[in-house]
């Protein structure tokens, strides 16, 4: 039987943290093919946004919902820093069933560091395979924490077009960044549109 189609959608969401209220009455629906951009500054709240998208935290308010697995892409990475990054990757390959490992590695150019140990990898080299172990598992819903953070230009745009082919095969894409993003067809929004008003806050 053919999967459902997925889609992601948030109804009238409003998150905390600590005190403050970060937005209110966040609503959207993704379905598939799309991709969003969530622009917002230091603090705006986009990592507690893609937080609760994920389920790892509970919204103030509202709901959300979603069809299709999902992968996420957050600053902790969970490679092991003592191992050589193919070793490192080769363990969540497995648990993934990654079908193209060699495919995956090769097209976020890290074949060359395959016997490098993770924690002597550079930011932007983390990024790119923390990048690999979210394409590894073939989700179509994929949630992006500032992606393009600690990359060169070059690899800025590897991470346009990963998310560009994820879309154009169905998947769905939300990137949270405060770096502009060039995408073809995608939606945006600032999470600073749905802060709460001065008092509320
Ligand atoms: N545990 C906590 N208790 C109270 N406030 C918190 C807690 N964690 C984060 N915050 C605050 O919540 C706000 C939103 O944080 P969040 O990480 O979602 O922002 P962000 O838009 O992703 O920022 P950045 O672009 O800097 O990563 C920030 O002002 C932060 O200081």
């Amino acid at each position: 039987m053919q999967a459902p189609p997925p889609f992601l959608a948030a109804d009238n969401l409003a998150c905390r943290r600590g005190e403050r209220l970060l937005f209110k009455r966040l609503s959207f629906r993704l379905e598939a093919g799309a991709a969003c951009h969530v622009t917002g500054a230091n603090g705006a709240g986009k990592t507690t946004l893609i937080r609760a998208l994920a389920g790892l935290t509970t919204p103030y308010a509202g709901e959300v919902r979603r069809e299709g697995g999902l992968a996420l892409l957050e600053e902790r990475s969970g490679l092991d820093p003592d191992l050589p990054l193919g070793k490192a990757l080769a363990f969540w390959f497995g648990l993934d069933g990654a079908q193209e490992p060699d495919g995956i590695m090769a097209a976020l150019r890290l074949t060359d560091l395959a016997e490098v140990p993770v924690r002597y990898l550079s930011t932007g080299q983390k990024k790119r395979a923390a990048l690999a172990r979210m394409v590894s598992q073939r989700a179509p819903v994929w949630l992006l924490d500032e992606p393009l953070s600690g990359l060169d230009t070059a690899s800025q745009g590897l991470v346009s077009a990963l998310v560009q082919d994820h879309c154009a095969g169905g998947g769905i894409a939300l990137i949270a960044s405060h770096q502009p993003l060039d995408l073809p067809a995608m939606t945006s929004f600032a999470i600073e549109d749905h802060a709460p008003a001065e008092e509320e806050a």
